[in-house]
């Protein structure tokens, strides 16, 4: 099984990066984001939990990101592997998947980052806000809470990975395709 946790800031391109990662090597995309906003959109309980915080660009509390996430890996038990998208997002999730995927008999492949400057990343977000309907794209105000939350609660990850020998980056500006042809050069080399 391989498990690869796709990091970076808010509008790095995970999500699209994910897609062409996802089929080429059989991969279970799960992102926290995309699971979130699905249970917003339906209304559900987690749903009603994570708006506020979501709407905010806050983190939704740990515990309820950890258990939604474990119940959506529980529900691939015959995967290859997964690609974790969002998630860990603070060191509490990194130890906390640390302490879950061995149950699993699985463990953290690699973390691969993309990386991109502020200036650039906020004018993306801003574009896709036209488009998304997410009103976390939509004001300047909460993207900049994005950018404090993940000054301060995900880039501590780095550290914690590198240490492990499992930290990966890549240059996130270029097309789609030059971008997916270096993700894929440094998976091909794990
Ligand atoms: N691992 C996580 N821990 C806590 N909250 C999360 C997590 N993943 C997603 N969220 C919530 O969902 C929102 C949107 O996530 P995502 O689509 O991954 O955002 P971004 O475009 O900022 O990378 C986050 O701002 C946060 O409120």
């Amino acid at each position: 099984m391989i498990n690869i946790v796709l990091f970076g800031k808010p509008g790095a391109g995970k999500g699209t990066q994910a897609e062409f990662l996802k089929e080429k090597y059989k991969l279970t995309h799960l992102s926290t984001g995309d699971i979130f906003r699905f249970n917003l959109k339906n209304d559900t309980d987690l749903g009603k939990k994570a708006r506020t915080f979501m709407d905010n660009g806050e983190l939704v509390p740990c515990e309820i990101t950890t258990a939604m996430l474990i119940d959506e890996v529980n529900k691939h038990p015959d995967t290859q592997g997964f690609l974790f998208d969002g998630y860990p997002r603070t060191l509490d999730q990194a130890k906390a998947l640390d302490q879950f995927l061995p149950t699993i008999g699985s463990s953290v492949t690699a973390t691969i980052a993309l990386e991109a400057d502020d200036e650039i990343l906020v004018a993306r977000l801003l574009e896709r806000g036209k488009t998304s309907g997410r009103v976390d794209d939509q004001d300047e105000e909460k993207i900049r809470v994005r950018y404090q939350e993940y000054n301060e609660k995900t880039a501590p990850l780095i550290g914690y990975y590198k240490e492990q020998n499992k930290f990966y980056a890549v240059n996130g500006i270029g097309t789609i395709e030059e971008i997916t042809e270096r993700l894929t050069s440094v998976i091909d080399n794990l």
